[in-house]
């Protein structure tokens, strides 16, 4: 049985249709990534999900509960990371998770979880004492606090530094291995790329596509660009598939016959007995695939 499972689920606001009809399922354990520009209906469909807003038409169920009307019992099973939650700022870290696991049935160690996510030098300091990525590490303590099954992400790493970002997603991942379900939204597409096993693209409150990163890849015919130096004065480069652009020492070749196009040069290389340093063949990201299927839609307008 899927975790959530949301049929042609609509949501307006005047004459704004938000969420215009969407459909997705997200099965147990999975990481799912609801993408999409500014206003393309996310948080609409995430509220609606954890039961903060209601919808005009359409089904949903997670964790076999209707949202609309699962009340506590619903609550207790899912976790919620916000954007920007408010915070009690003459508590301490250690308070406020203990006060937060005091509200659930089912909960999680405080100081264990105050660990897990990195704030374990901050266990006494007061919420006002904190950076903007301490405040969001503690949002997420305070999401999973009740041991959800489900953890609902609202663009869990905006405002991290690098090395706090990669930190979170370790501990993203490692959520995963623990059984929980997570439904994610970001606007950093290297983000989805790395957690999620499956990503949606929303965009007019419609959904474009849906898909593992991989499948979005392959569905988008994107080419891929092989690089390399190369030396000043070279002997006559072999036939490829399109025309290289060679500048500044460099070769490159947006193709779409990676795999002929890299035996043909790295044999004629070895005939020559020319040395291709620094060769890399870079398939579409995630994020062409995105800006593609996005921007695309913007002509149709
Ligand atoms: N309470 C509201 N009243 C009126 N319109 C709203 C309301 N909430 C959202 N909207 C409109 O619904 C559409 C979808 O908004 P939503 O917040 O769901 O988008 P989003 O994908 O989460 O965007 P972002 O990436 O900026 O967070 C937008 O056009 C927005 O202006």
């Amino acid at each position: 049985m899927a975790t959530i499972a949301v049929h042609d689920l609509v949501r307006a606001y005047g004459s704004v249709r938000a969420v215009d009809g969407i459909t997705f399922t997200v099965d147990e354990g999975e990481i799912f990534a609801l993408l999409g520009p500014n206003g393309a209906g996310k948080t609409t469909t995430v509220e609606i999900l954890e039961g903060y807003r209601t919808r005009d038409s359409g089904t949903v169920e997670v964790l076999g509960y209707d949202p609309a009307t699962g009340g506590a019992a619903y609550r207790a099973r899912i976790g919620v990371v916000l954007q920007s939650a408010g915070f009690e700022e003459e508590f301490t870290v250690r308070e406020l998770v203990r006060l937060q696991a005091a509200l659930y049935p089912r909960r999680h160690e405080p100081d264990e979880l105050i660990d897990v996510v990195g704030l374990g030098e901050k266990r006494t300091t007061r919420v006002k004492g904190l950076s903007g990525g301490q405040r969001r590490r503690l949002d997420l303590a305070l999401g999973l606090a009740g041991a959800p099954d489900l953890l609902f992400l609202d663009e869990p790493t905006t405002g991290f530094d690098p090395a706090a970002r990669h930190h979170a997603w370790d501990l993203i991942a490692d959520l995963r291995e623990l059984g929980t379900t997570i439904l994610l939204t970001t606007h950093y597409l290297e983000e989805a790329q790395r957690l999620a096993d499956r990503v949606a693209v929303l965009r007019g409150g419609r959904l474009l596509t849906e898909g593992t990163p991989q499948e979005l890849r392959d569905a988008s015919d994107l080419p891929t660009v092989i690089s390399c130096r190369i030396p000043a004065v070279i002997a006559d480069l072999p036939e490829l598939s399109a025309r290289p652009r060679l500048r500044d020492g460099r070769l490159r070749l947006v193709t779409r016959a990676p795999v002929p196009d890299t035996s043909r040069l790295t044999g004629w290389a070895t005939a020559h007995g020319i040395v291709l340093s620094d060769f890399a063949v870079t398939p579409p990201a995630l994020e062409d695939v995105y800006l593609a299927l996005t921007e695309e839609h913007d002509d149709d307008r």
